[in-house]
């Protein structure tokens, strides 16, 4: 009981609500989603490679990148994205953008999406045979202009540039709506923000909106309220879920996001992450923590647990720190 005195009745109210809605695990896992995923299944985007490393301090040399992308690519992950075309001097980490899609050995049927901010990110990388992009913006003022140095209007015509450009070169487009639980510099951010630039991404021409707990603050709580605005605009099988773990949140926001109808979802091996521009923000939930809850219901992730949980170890030796997955360090202990 004493757990309640922490709780605030409107909290605790709403918990509830959510909670006895929820539907069996198993009537969960076989809804049929659309196009994007089949039933039973969940689409995970590996975001280590530029996430993961976009924060580090050290500069990783470009082989261990390099040999990073090409192990993740054998692990059965589908999608990874590989590095980001940005400013060199605001993120030195991914100066080496170029180099690492010329030189990372594609495996069919595997993805390899990067950043992409604005036109000149975009040439460059089509001049390097991409074949997916993202676009960048936030729900929040301030975070656009410390992230991608524009308002959030100016951000949205860059972005319009940049779907048609890459439309042309038969280039699909993925949309980042940033701090949608909460932002750094202003605080709150409202569902309605949220789905308003969701929407307009949306209607530009991205195949898929992941929305974007940049700091980890959110819930279940906040981000119920959240999915319930944006799935007015944007069909809930173009939404992806992009977790940061700062607060320990992220696989209880997952299991919501799942509730949703949400099956796309974004996650870094090892837990690696944080973003430059969002101080005190810690790693993205960890891939193998999300791949062992996804199989412990039974979902279709086609990625092999073992063999993750040795990437996760191989990027975390060369970084120097051990290995943020629970589910690794518990591997790990039974001698994996
Ligand atoms: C967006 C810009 C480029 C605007 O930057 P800007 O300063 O407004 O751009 P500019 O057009 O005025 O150009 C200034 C200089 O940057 C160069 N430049 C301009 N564009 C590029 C480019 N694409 N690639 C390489 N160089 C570029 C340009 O050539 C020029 O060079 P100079 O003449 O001074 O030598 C800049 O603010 C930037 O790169 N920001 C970095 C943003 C970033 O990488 N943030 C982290 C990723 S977002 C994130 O982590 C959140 C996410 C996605 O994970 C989801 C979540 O967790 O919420």
């Amino acid at each position: 009981m004493a757990i309640f005195r922490y709780v605030s009745r409107s909290t605790f109210r709403a918990n509830k609500a959510f909670f006895t809605k929820t539907r069996s695990i198993s009537v969960l896992r076989e809804q049929n989603l659309g196009s994007n995923v089949g039933p039973g299944q969940v689409k995970i985007v590996e975001v280590g490679p530029r996430d993961g490393l976009q924060n580090e301090k050290q500069q990783v040399p470009t082989d261990i990148k390099i040999s990073f992308v090409n192990k993740l690519s054998k692990t059965g992950l589908k999608v990874i994205e590989a590095t980001s075309f940005v400013s060199p001097k605001l993120v030195p980490q991914m100066a080496d953008c170029s180099e690492i899609m010329t030189k990372i050995t594609r495996e069919p049927g595997v993805n390899y999406p990067v950043l992409t901010p604005n036109l000149k990110g975009l040439e460059k990388a089509i001049s390097v045979g991409v074949k997916e992009v993202a676009i960048f913006g936030a729900a929040s003022e301030k975070f656009s202009q410390a992230n991608i140095n524009c308002s959030i209007k100016d951000s949205l015509s860059r972005f319009r540039e940049v779907v048609e450009r890459a439309n042309l070169a038969g280039i699909t487009v993925r949309g980042y709506v940033s701090c949608v639980l909460g932002c750094p510099y202003q605080g709150e951010v409202s569902p309605e923000a949220v789905a308003e630039i969701a929407e307009e991404m949306y209607k530009m021409g991205c195949y898929e909106i992941s929305l974007g707990d940049t700091i980890g603050v959110g819930t279940p709580g906040s981000l119920n309220k959240m999915l319930t605005a944006v799935r007015k605009v944007v069909p809930i099988e173009r939404l992806a879920l992009h977790c940061h773990d700062t607060y320990g949140q992220a696989l209880a926001n997952i299991y919501c996001a799942l509730e949703h109808g949400i099956r796309v979802f974004d996650s870094s091996v090892a837990g690696l992450g944080g973003c430059p521009f969002a101080k005190g923000a810690t790693g993205n939930v960890a891939t193998e923590d999300v791949v062992y809850m996804f199989q412990g219901m039974g979902f279709h992730t086609g990625v092999n647990l073992t063999d993750l949980v040795r990437v996760g170890n191989y990027i975390s030796q060369n970084l120097g720190r051990p290995n943020r997955s629970k589910v690794a360090v518990a591997l790990n202990a039974k001698n994996l």
